[in-house]
């Protein structure tokens, strides 16, 4: 019996069906063409799929067709790498085609109100694709939310498939399951919302044999009864006799679409295996001689065809309706019996289209985006290695910046020559009082901060060698007549000679290999002879400013006399701090997701990308308000970082911050196939960043092309922002505070177009 794909929908239709009888009309016409590829379950036409550049193709489908009605299992067979699941994943909407087309369920998956992806499909990849964190339970209730499901409902449905696929307890860990076992659970996954079409793609493997029996008995159970559709793949080929029908697979084309019984009684065998042999041997030879022909019966263009055979001469044989006709022949059943299932469905082609509907006027459901966000808490919570880098690592780099950066160095040692005076182990006499005596060691007396360890040496050449052979950082040098010379020198003023102006002299030979060390000393030295000279006129009654430079520094407008690094880094390193961890958190998410399989079986189960970003923002704002707190807690709390602006607008700008990192990482999540690559990319950009951003140095040393680029990096107008509001106390109206929030917004709004956009093209383009 031919069940005509070109049939249309009209009771005339099914009577001939019922009669037995090939059609002889309206062939050809392309509305019942369509109409009759929406009544299968599925119906693959034509299918092309490549991967691979177009230079160096590599061909997996190739113009292959496959027609499995409704209410039946469909056994794909095929050897390792023939292109079964590559077909399957075209199927559920994960990969697109190349050419040709695929009809599920009455609609071509991924266009609106297919319901595929979604939950009319059950999707059982390959890999096992589940959470190990997550126990049974956690993972029947995160899928049965994406599916639409209510609790209860799930926890019915779980007991049920605990009990049928001899799952261990629903509180054990996934991670600490068996592979068989592990299996079981990504099978119960698949059967979880009872769909109409399940696609399994080996469930069987590490299975036991009774297991596998009541697997398959239930599938056989369920396309008769519920009239589910069932797309299975083994490689126990023997098992697929248990289908309705069976596609052998080879090299991206079909070889047949048959009953098993009927390939059986065709090729004259005692087994699928052998079948397939033969089958494979002779499209070997086909392939050798010419490439296969359209023949005879099965041509398209002729009224005779057979509706269900392939339209690519590949496909030999009979259709799935005469295998499913000797099939029931077989159980001694009359044309009159045949369950309505498998003859032709003329309802409308979505039973329940309204409730899919729905979806499409929200953005999404409160279940999916539960289970999203329930599922990533518990992904944290559960991974302790994850939850001490989201909260101990920020803490720990405040604490370190806060101690290792913006100090002055201390213990310095400097190699003291004093030819003036007479030094007795490290004892330098001087009076106190106005006395012109020792002059070098009340000098020296004043260069006694704790930075500076004096070491005295007795002439100037071992002074040198200990500055040359790295044991001091400078040598100070006081000539024999120095005080008398610098009393002189006060007394004569300007008419001092040069002899006398040189004599009163310190000499110093600093190393200046360390810049931050050396203009420390360099300070110091000067600072040090400035309040000697003011002391020793104070004690004398002079005017000790006469002893000043004639520059007088009032009060800074913003700041102190005395800035420290520490507060110009501050505003920089916090928010470094909270983009780049927000960046490290999220650029692996998807990335750990998609190669683990997860991602595709959530897509599959109608999770749109969308959600899925919309579901880590959230948890990964919740993360990022307590690292805010940690972060300006040490910060201003602890080490005393001052905040002379509005706290509120700090906390505002630096969470945006975050979900500007946030944002970026998806990105790079999007964009990268590997975490390894991710990791690649995150680390790279950092150090630029930090560079360019001004957060060590200010972007008004670099030169003007590097500057204009730099102002516009993601965090640079914000650190501004932040150190005008922490040290200036600036506040919104001013243009360097705005700025910094405007960038933010723009960069956050930009990141998070880049990666959907991303995640689109790639959906697409797979
Ligand atoms: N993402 C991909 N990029 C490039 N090539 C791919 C990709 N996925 C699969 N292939 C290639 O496509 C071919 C078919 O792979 P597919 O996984 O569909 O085979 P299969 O029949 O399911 O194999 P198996 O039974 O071993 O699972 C293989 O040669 C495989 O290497």
């Amino acid at each position: 019996m031919y069940i005509a794909e070109n049939s249309p929908p009209s009771p005339a239709g099914d009577e001939k069906q019922k009669m037995g009888a090939e059609f002889t009309d309206t062939a050809g016409s392309d509305e019942t063409t369509m109409w009759s590829k929406r009544q299968q379950a599925v119906c693959v036409r034509a299918a092309c799929k490549q991967y691979g550049s177009t230079k160096q193709p590599n061909h997996v489908l190739s113009n292959l067709n496959m027609t499995c009605a409704k209410g039946t299992i469909y056994g794909l067979l095929g050897a390792s790498g023939c292109g079964k699941t590559t077909l399957l994943s075209c199927i559920v909407g994960r990969r697109k085609l190349n050419s040709g087309e695929i009809w599920v369920l009455g609609g071509k998956p991924g266009t609106k109100g297919s319901g595929v992806p979604g939950k009319r499909v059950g999707y059982m990849p390959q890999e096992i694709a589940l959470y190990g964190e997550f126990t049974i339970k956690e993972t029947m209730m995160y899928f049965g939310w994406i599916f639409g499901m209510k609790t209860s409902e799930i926890l019915e449905r779980l007991r049920f498939l605990l009990d049928f696929l001899d799952l261990p307890s629903e509180n054990r860990m996934v991670k600490n399951l068996s592979g068989g076992q592990s299996r079981r659970v990504s099978f119960a996954v698949a059967l979880m919302h009872d769909p109409e079409l399940l696609i399994l793609d080996e469930p069987t493997v590490g299975v036991d044999p009774l297991l596998r029996q009541s697997i398959w008995t239930h599938l056989v159970r369920i396309t008769g009864a519920a009239d589910k559709t069932v797309i299975i793949t083994t490689h126990y080929i023997e098992e697929a006799r248990q289908a309705h029908t069976i596609g052998l697979m080879r090299s991206g084309r079909l070889l047949a679409e048959q009953s098993p019984q009927a390939l059986l009684q065709m090729y004259n065998c005692i087994s699928l295996e052998d079948v397939f042999l033969k089958l494979s041997r002779t499209q070997g030879q086909s392939n050798q001689a010419a490439p296969l022909q359209v023949t005879g019966g099965l041509a398209r263009t002729t009224r005779e065809e057979a509706p269900y055979a392939s339209e690519d001469a590949s496909v030999k044989g009979l259709n799935f309706h005469q295998s499913k006709e000797v099939l029931l022949m077989e159980k001694g059943l009359s044309n009159g019996d045949i369950p309505s299932k498998i003859q032709p469905i003329i309802s409308p082609e979505c039973n329940d289209c309204g409730s899919y509907f729905k979806p499409l006027l929200n953005f999404t459901s409160r279940g999916k985006i539960k289970a999203l966000i329930q599922k990533n808490f518990l992904r944290m919570w559960r991974n302790i290695g994850m939850m001490l880098f989201i909260f101990g690592l920020p803490c720990m780099q405040v604490i370190l910046f806060c101690l290792a950066i913006g100090r002055d160095p201390y213990g310095l040692k400097l190699a003291i020559v004093n030819d003036d005076v007479n030094v007795m182990n490290g004892s330098c006499p001087y009076n106190k009082t106005c006395s012109m005596k020792n002059l070098s060691c009340r000098y020296l007396d004043h260069l006694r901060n704790q930075s500076i360890i004096k070491e005295y040496y007795p002439d100037h050449a071992s002074a040198l060698r200990a500055v040359r052979g790295g044991d001091a950082w400078g040598a100070l040098y006081f000539n024999e007549n120095y005080t008398d010379a610098l009393v002189a020198r006060l007394a004569l003023s300007d008419s001092a000679d040069d002899e006398t102006l040189s004599s009163s002299e310190v000499q110093v030979w600093l190393d200046m290999s360390n810049q931050q060390i050396g203009l420390m000393l360099n300070r110091d030295i000067q600072f040090s002879y400035r309040d000697f000279a003011k002391d020793l006129l104070r004690t004398c009654d002079y005017n000790p400013k006469a002893g000043d430079i004639p520059i007088e520094f009032m009060t800074p407008v913003f700041g102190s006399m005395n800035p420290s690094f520490t507060d110009f880094a501050a505003p920089g390193i916090i928010l470094t701090i909270v983009f780049f961890l927000a960046v490290a958190l999220t650029s692996s998410a998807l990335i750990v997701e998609r190669m683990e399989g997860l991602l595709d079986r959530s897509w599959v189960a109608g999770v749109s990308p969308g959600e899925i970003l919309f579901s880590h923002v959230v948890t990964q704002f919740v993360v990022m308000c307590g690292q805010t707190a940690l972060v300006l807690v040490f910060m201003l709390g602890v080490f005393g970082v001052k905040c002379n602006g509005s706290i509120v607008l700090v906390v505002v700008l630096t969470l945006l911050q975050g979900f500007c990192g946030m944002s970026f990482g998806f990105v790079i999540s999007a964009a990268c196939e590997l975490e390894r690559n991710a990791i690649q990319m995150a680390l790279g950009s950092f150090y630029p960043t930090l560079v360019l951003s001004g957060v060590i140095w200010p972007i008004e040393g670099m030169p003007w092309i590097l500057r204009g680029v730099a102002t516009w990096l993601p965090l640079t107008l914000a650190t501004n922002a932040l150190r005008s509001m922490l040290t200036r106390g600036w506040g919104l109206t001013n243009p360097d505070v705005y700025l910094g929030f405007l960038s933010t917004i723009v960069w956050i709004g930009l990141f998070l177009v880049f990666a959907i956009l991303i995640l689109k093209i790639k959906r697409n383009w797979q």
